[in-house]
């Protein structure tokens, strides 16, 4: 699939943009602070509904934007997608709160079109997919828990519109499941009843995590045996990784997702001391994590800085590929300032995916001495400065 038409208004530091995109590879360069890394941002939004770097929604409005006829600031990316199912448009407007008085508050309304049509922004995952490659991708392997978890929802929240419906379920019941846990714990008393309250908390919320572990475990094993070779390949090594599931509740053999909300349920059952003791959801999806292992040595924790940049990019080509693979259609691949980075081996396998016949590919860069003759020739150029994007 790729995106043959964007357009953006008031998004970040672009006041108005209309850009015909071909399905190749793009190379987008400027100087820093010119708007390249907003550009991928967009795309990445339209896709997925959030920002791939820590900032709140309302940030993503140009700071000196007006709004229409006193209505607040807004920002607006719109997309026109081909795909191998049909073509869709999509449109997303981020719109600043205000209050009564029309004074700035915190916060950010999102309105989302499909086709032209309003829809939910959960509706609009997965109808664009990509991939996005940034130098912060090393977290995946060294950083917290919750970066793999985010990988391994982003990759299936893209693939599958009932797991991003469960996920968002789970969510919230997880929430008000915890906040209950937090009530009894401060007021220090228990209903007389403990199991009978939170029957249906515990009932809702193994049912739909049963559903994400299901998925996750599959994933994981079709990711392994994407990730595995690579990695062997792109470390010049022996060896191939392994990728572990490493589950916070007792899941046994359960691989369904009727069995594995069955063993959810019991786990939380047998932890209801501990849960109400701390306040809070002991074990679940939430509090799951990701191994990698080489040579049966857990390289997240003890591998050398190549062994884990060579699993990260490992990671990612797979998660492009299992798109490939159960999509029917390669996804866009957005690459934040990641090919400069890497060294000839590396360079070499994210090359390889990139110079696929159809494949679009937007790549940022500052400097173009950085490519060689060849990659220039083929690649479709775009200079960037102050936020305005310019042919050649
Ligand atoms: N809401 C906003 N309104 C206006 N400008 C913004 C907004 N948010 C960010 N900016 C500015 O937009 C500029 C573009 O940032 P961006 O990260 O896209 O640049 P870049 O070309 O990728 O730079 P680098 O090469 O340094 O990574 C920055 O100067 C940033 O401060």
């Amino acid at each position: 699939m790729y995106v043959h038409h964007l357009a953006l208004r008031d998004f970040r530091n672009y006041r108005r943009q209309d850009l015909a995109l071909p399905p190749a590879t793009i190379l987008l360069y400027g100087p820093n602070a010119a708007g390249k890394t907003s550009l991928l941002e967009a795309i990445f939004y339209l896709a997925t509904t959030r920002s791939p770097r820590l900032s709140s929604d309302r940030e993503l409005v140009r700071w000196d934007a007006v709004g229409e006829a006193g209505t607040p600031p807004f920002a607006r990316i719109a997309a026109e997608v081909e795909r191998r199912i049909g073509p869709v448009r999509l449109e997303v407007l981020v719109q600043r709160r205000t209050d009564d008085e029309g004074q700035p508050v915190n916060g950010a309304q999102k309105l989302v079109r499909i086709d032209k049509r309003p829809a939910r922004a959960l509706d609009l995952i997965g109808q664009l997919r990509v991939v996005l490659f940034t130098p912060a991708d090393l977290t995946l392997v060294d950083g917290p828990p919750a970066e793999r978890r985010r990988y391994l929802d982003i990759t299936l929240s893209q693939l599958d519109p009932h797991y991003v419906r469960t996920l968002a379920h789970y969510q919230k019941i997880l929430l008000q499941r915890n906040s209950l846990l937090r009530a009894w714990r401060e007021q220090r008393r228990l209903p007389r009843n403990v199991d009978a309250e939170l029957a249906f908390w515990d009932q809702e919320l193994a049912a739909a995590g049963g559903y994400l572990l299901a998925e996750r475990l599959r994933a994981v094993v079709e990711l392994g045996a994407l990730a595995g070779p690579l990695y062997r390949a792109i470390s010049g090594g022996e060896h191939e990784v392994q990728i572990e599931y490493e589950a916070s509740c007792d899941l046994g053999e359960a691989r369904d997702a009727g069995g594995l909300a069955e063993r959810l349920r019991r786990a939380f059952t047998a932890q209801r001391a501990d849960e109400i003791a701390r306040g809070q959801t002991l074990c679940g999806p939430h509090r799951d994590d990701l191994i990698f292992r080489v040579a049966g040595i857990d390289l997240g924790r003890y591998g050398s800085r190549g062994q884990q940049r060579s699993i990260a990019l490992a990671l990612k080509i797979g998660e492009a590929e299992l798109m490939r693979q159960r999509g029917g259609d390669a996804p866009v691949l957005l690459l934040d300032d990641v090919l400069s980075e890497l060294d000839a081996q590396r360079r070499a396998h994210l090359l390889d995916l990139i110079q696929r016949p159809g494949q679009q590919t937007l790549l940022t860069a500052t400097d173009l001495s950085d490519f060689s003759a060849d990659f220039l020739a083929a690649a479709r150029r775009f200079r960037i400065e102050d936020g305005q994007v310019f042919a050649g």
